[in-house]
């Protein structure tokens, strides 16, 4: 006999799978719709933050599959209690529902994470959680004379609980975008700090993450560095249940370094630390980023601009990428380094290795865990109507006591960016630009990206051709520039009536001398 009915096994087994599926791919969803099927509410295709969303509107389907996991649960545990036999794939399913619900039970819906969770003090409520968690551990899953498949400890579960409500705070929160190349990007960071199998991450890869490098490739702006702090903000940190204190405040545990902003020489001893003497200037010694007492086994080193980076200082890194080895500056003590390097870069990098200045045997160190930013243009390619998300986000952040000022700003800079820069405007800076240009209409009511001229000062055609657009021209008007335009064009009255099919008298009577002339310049 089965532990559960068809009916209900098939929602169990895709509840089970819900709580180990890439949160940020629309195959989450279906999974939603497969579990709840009629009672399932059509939101979104892909999880995606809204600052004009309730958390219960961005998630309307929570309470419903956390309610049905509840049942489904305790019938299985009720069975098992009563050694009913089960498949070792029912004792799975069991296992993963099981952790589903202490996760739907222990995770903040509050969204508002950093503030209230994570001061990481042992009096603060929320660590003291453990003991009730610890009770429901015992209740669900230390089964009397049942061992479960994965029989993962206690402790990590709740460590690792945590780090997926970090995750999803970092990701969900500060990646926006409603196009399908941002929730990839999502994804692609989801699936950096817990790869594409939760079970086996839980149940031994975490301890080993910060052995692989990750690579942020991407154009400048578009959040290389937001990312690197995404996952150095959700790696594994262990829970010391006795003390009721996870290992590190995770506030601590990233430091970034921008390449091209320090002399060689230097990023040599920020990196590496210098022995007492080992250069002029080295009056004391000194301990690098790199240093076990800066960058312990949960920490992370943001090394920014890695494609600028000089020749002999890529075999160096090279070393640290390989045997976890260094040495300081002056000083031939060998040392160890136990965190995680997430290293970044705008350049192409296959281009810079075929012109010989990025080592080979470096990038393939670098690239096993990669990652690529999209540019905004690509994504409001695909989504057009992102720009006003966007552009709310960054409102929201500039002005974060005033909604409603955040609000009209949204849809100042919305209008403005239509009217003025068009739908095909490039944003060359990116996402950074688009914060730039929040900034400059909110002060100057206007914007002016670099290397092109304010509305009013734009080509003379250009003008014409806007203002046509936008529909400015009366008849005359619109009868008089045109008129001026074929006139600076044909180089004659008569050329210029032949072009218009009128008589030449016609035309000079109608041309405005002063356009044609800005027009022929
Ligand atoms: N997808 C995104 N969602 C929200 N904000 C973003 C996103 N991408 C970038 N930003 C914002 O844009 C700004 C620039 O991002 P960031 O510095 O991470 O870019 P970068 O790719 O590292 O740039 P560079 O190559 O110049 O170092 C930051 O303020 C960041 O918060």
């Amino acid at each position: 006999m089965a532990l559960l009915a068809s009916s209900d096994w098939r929602v169990a087994v895709a509840i089970a799978e819900i709580g180990y599926a890439n949160p940020f791919l629309p195959e989450r969803i279906e999974l939603e719709q497969e579990a709840l099927g009629k009672s399932f509410t059509h939101s979104q295709p892909f999880l995606q933050y809204r600052p004009d969303c309730s958390v219960s509107d961005m998630f309307p389907n929570a309470p419903a599959l956390r309610q049905r996991s509840e049942q489904l649960l305790e019938k299985m545990r009720g069975k098992l209690i009563a050694h009913e036999p089960a498949t070792e794939r029912e004792l799975e399913v069991y296992e993963n529902l099981a952790i589903y619900q202490l996760y739907a039970r222990y995770m903040s819906t509050t969204l508002d994470l950093p503030a209230v969770r994570f001061r990481n003090r042992p009096e603060d409520d929320i660590l003291n959680c453990y003991d009730a968690f610890a009770g429901d551990y015992h209740w669900f899953l230390e089964l009397p004379e049942k061992r479960l498949p994965s029989n993962l400890d206690r402790d990590v579960i709740f460590a690792g609980l945590f780090q997926v409500e970090r995750a999803f705070f970092h990701i969900f929160r500060h990646i926006v975008g409603a196009s399908m190349p941002a929730a990839r990007l999502r994804a692609a960071i989801w699936q950096s700090i817990f790869t594409h199998d939760m079970r086996r991450y839980l149940s031994a890869l975490h301890r080993f993450m910060g052995d692989i490098p990750t690579l942020i490739t991407g154009p400048s702006g578009t959040g290389k560095e937001l990312v690197a702090q995404s996952i150095a903000y959700s790696r594994f940190f262990e829970f010391d249940s006795k003390n009721r204190r996870f290992v590190t405040n995770y506030a601590d545990c990233f430091v970034g370094l921008n390449l091209t902003a320090i002399s060689p020489t230097l990023i040599e001893s920020e990196l590496f630390g210098h022995a007492k003497g080992a250069f002029t200037d080295a009056k004391t010694e000194r301990r690098g980023y790199l240093d076990e007492s800066e960058c312990p086994r949960w920490g992370t080193v943001f090394l920014d601009e890695i494609g600028d980076l000089d020749a002999q200082l890529q075999v160096k890194l090279l070393r640290v990428l390989q045997s976890r080895e260094f040495q300081r500056v002056g000083d031939s003590t060998p040392r160890k380094f136990v965190g995680k390097i997430i290293a970044a870069t705008n350049r192409d990098l296959a281009a810079e290795m075929e012109a010989g200045r990025f080592r080979e045997d470096f990038y393939y160190r670098l690239c096993a865990d990669r990652i690529e930013t999209p540019s905004l243009r690509v994504q409001l390619q695909e989504s057009p109507e992102d720009i006003a998300n966007f552009v709310r986000f960054i409102a929201t952040r500039q002005l974060p006591e005033l909604p409603e000022e955040a609000s009209r700003l949204t849809d100042e800079v919305v209008i403005w960016v239509s009217k003025n820069l068009g739908k095909d405007y490039a944003w060359p800076g990116n996402i950074r630009e688009l914060e730039q240009c929040v900034r400059s209409i909110m002060i100057r009511g206007n914007y002016v990206p670099s290397g092109r001229k304010t509305p009013t000062e734009q080509a003379p055609v250009a003008r014409f051709l806007k203002s046509v657009e936008d529909g400015d021209f009366s008849r005359d008007e619109l009868l008089s520039a045109y008129f001026s335009l074929v006139y600076s064009r044909s180089g004659s009255y008569r050329a210029a009536g032949r072009r218009l099919g009128v008589d030449w008298r016609t035309v000079k009577e109608i041309v405005d001398s002063d356009l044609a002339r800005e027009f022929a310049e």
